[in-house]
This record gives structure tokens, sequence and C-alpha cells, in this order.
């Protein structure tokens, strides 16, 4: 896999942020969904985006994705705005997971994994990357897909999908990775393996991730950054700890938390105390 490189500012030597938002809003028929975000993420990070239903977290995915336009403010990527990049640049740069992964259509799956090299390839279908079916090999023994590779989506479960869609993410090689509640239909015991997949492909490659996460303790276990969205407004951004404190859960959710500690990586997790 190839990796992600910091960008500095040529001038001060300043990092560059990979995303930046500055004061940014959105309003669907003038519906303010997001009001004045300023945000930074730095290549190699791995934010969790958290909130109540409705709060904009989708909302924020698509505008740092380029699916949707803000309405105030600006977006950049690697301190260009998101408008001045083609398609297929953005196509390269940022890759996006969604909960829904792929839909049931008749490809077998070795093929929906080569969709993901299409920024990367000529009309006539040949890939920049020498290696590129060597990749996909990679990916498809990393992600227990061998067995699957000639089946038709169309014949794979839910989960199996969304570990193809994961798989054709990562054949995108992108340097930023967008997440939507990507653990939504997968069993717990998938869930925690497309975590730990995750991060390794993070500490081997340097992407940067954001992720919507509704599950909190996945959040705090795996992200290093969490932002904390309500009513279209960021209302904290900050480490695990600093994040999942009962108070602060009990004013954004409307619940009775207990934080209690992981006991073996020590990193705070949520009971829900009867309301
Ligand atoms: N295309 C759209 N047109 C009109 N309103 C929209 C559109 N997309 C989202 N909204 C509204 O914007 C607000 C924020 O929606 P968004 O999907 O970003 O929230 P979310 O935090 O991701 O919610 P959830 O946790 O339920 O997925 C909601 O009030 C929603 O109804």
């Amino acid at each position: 896999m190839t990796s992600v490189r910091k960008q500095h500012d040529q001038r001060t030597g300043e990092a560059v942020p990979v995303v930046e938002l500055r004061q940014v809003g959105k309003a669907y028929s003038r519906k303010p969904v997001l009001h004045d975000i300023n945000w930074q993420v730095y290549t190699g990070e791995y934010w969790g985006i958290i909130g109540p239903n409705g709060s904009g977290k989708t909302t924020l995915l698509q505008l740092i994705s380029g699916m949707e336009q803000p309405n105030t403010g600006s977006v950049l990527l690697e301190g260009r705005d998101i408008g001045s990049y083609s398609r297929r640049r953005i196509a390269r740069f940022t890759a996006v997971l969604g909960q829904e992964g792929l839909a049931p259509l008749h490809y077998p799956v070795r093929e929906v994994l080569n969709m993901g090299r299409y920024p990367y390839q000529s009309w006539l279908g040949r890939d920049e990357l020498d290696t590129a079916d060597e990749l996909i090999d990679q990916i498809m023994d990393r992600l227990d897909l061998r067995s699957l590779a000639d089946r038709p989506l169309d014949q794979l479960s839910g989960g199996q999908r969304q570990r193809v869609a994961f798989g054709k993410v990562m054949a995108q090689q992108p340097r930023l990775l967008l997440l939507d509640e990507p653990t939504t239909y997968l069993d717990i015991a998938y869930q925690i393996h497309f975590m730990e997949w995750l991060d390794e492909w993070r500490r081997e490659s340097g992407i940067t991730i954001i992720a919507v996460l509704h599950d909190l303790n996945l959040a705090a276990r795996y992200c290093d950054r969490l932002l904390a969205l309500n009513e279209g407004q960021m209302i904290h951004a900050g480490t695990p700890q600093q994040l999942m404190q009962e108070e602060k859960i009990r004013d954004l959710f409307r619940v009775e938390p207990a934080i209690v500690h992981h006991p073996d990586i020590h990193v705070p997790q949520l009971l829900l105390k009867r309301q």
C-alpha cells in the first residue's frame, strides 16, 4: 500500500491541514443545518464525528467530499478551495464509504474492487499502477474476500457487501477516507475486525480518516479526536478523554450516562442508566 506524506507550506514550513473548514454554513431550502464551522484536520489524524440524529454529521461529510457546497465560508483540501479541484482529482484524493455499502448488483467481487481503480485508469482501461492486480489480491487477502472473488454482489449478505465496499475504497488508495456509520450493518465481531483493519491501514499508510459514528464506544476506542455536533453547531472538539465525560454526553444526547474505563485499553466507555 502507498503511504501518504504530510504537506507543508513552502513559505512558512508549517503543516497544511488536509481538510480545513473556514466559517462554513449550510442551509437546505433556507433551513440552516450547519453554522459557522471552523475546523482543521491534519495528515494521519482519525476524527470521529458524533452527535444526535439530524445534527448535521452527514451534511458535514458531504461538504468535505464535494457532494454539497457550503452557502457561506469555504472548504479547503490541502490548502486549496475544493471548488478548484476536478472531479477526477477529488476521486483520487477522497474515498467515501457510507452505511449502505454497495447496491446488490450482479458484478463479481473482484470486478467491484477493480472499480476502485477507475480514477487511475486511462479511457482504454489501463491502470497507471503496474501492480494494480497485486494490490487487489492483497486487499482480498486482508479482508477475507478470496473465497468470494468470483461471487456476484447480489448473492452476498449485507455484511459481506460492506467488506467488499471497504475493499473498493482501499483499492482507490485515497489520502482522505470519509466514513458514514460504516459499521451499522456489521455484527459485533466484524465491527471490531473492521475498525482494526482500518487502524492497521492507517498506521501503514498515514491516511487521514473522518468517520461519523453512532457507537460512541467504538469512536472512543479507535479515534484520536472527536468532534461533537448539536443542531448544526460544533459543540466540542478534543480527545475521547476530553469528550467522553458524563456532563457532556448528558447535554449532547439527553441521556443518563455512566462513563467507565475499558479494562484492557483504558479508554472511556459509555454505559446508559435507565431514564
Ligand atoms: N438533501 C436535503 N434536503 C433537505 N434537508 C436535508 C437534506 N439533507 C439533510 N437535510 C436536513 O439537514 C439536517 C441535518 O441532516 P444530516 O443528515 O446532516 O444529519 P445527521 O446528523 O447525519 O443525522 P443522522 O444521525 O440522523 O444520520 C436534518 O434536519 C435533515 O433533515
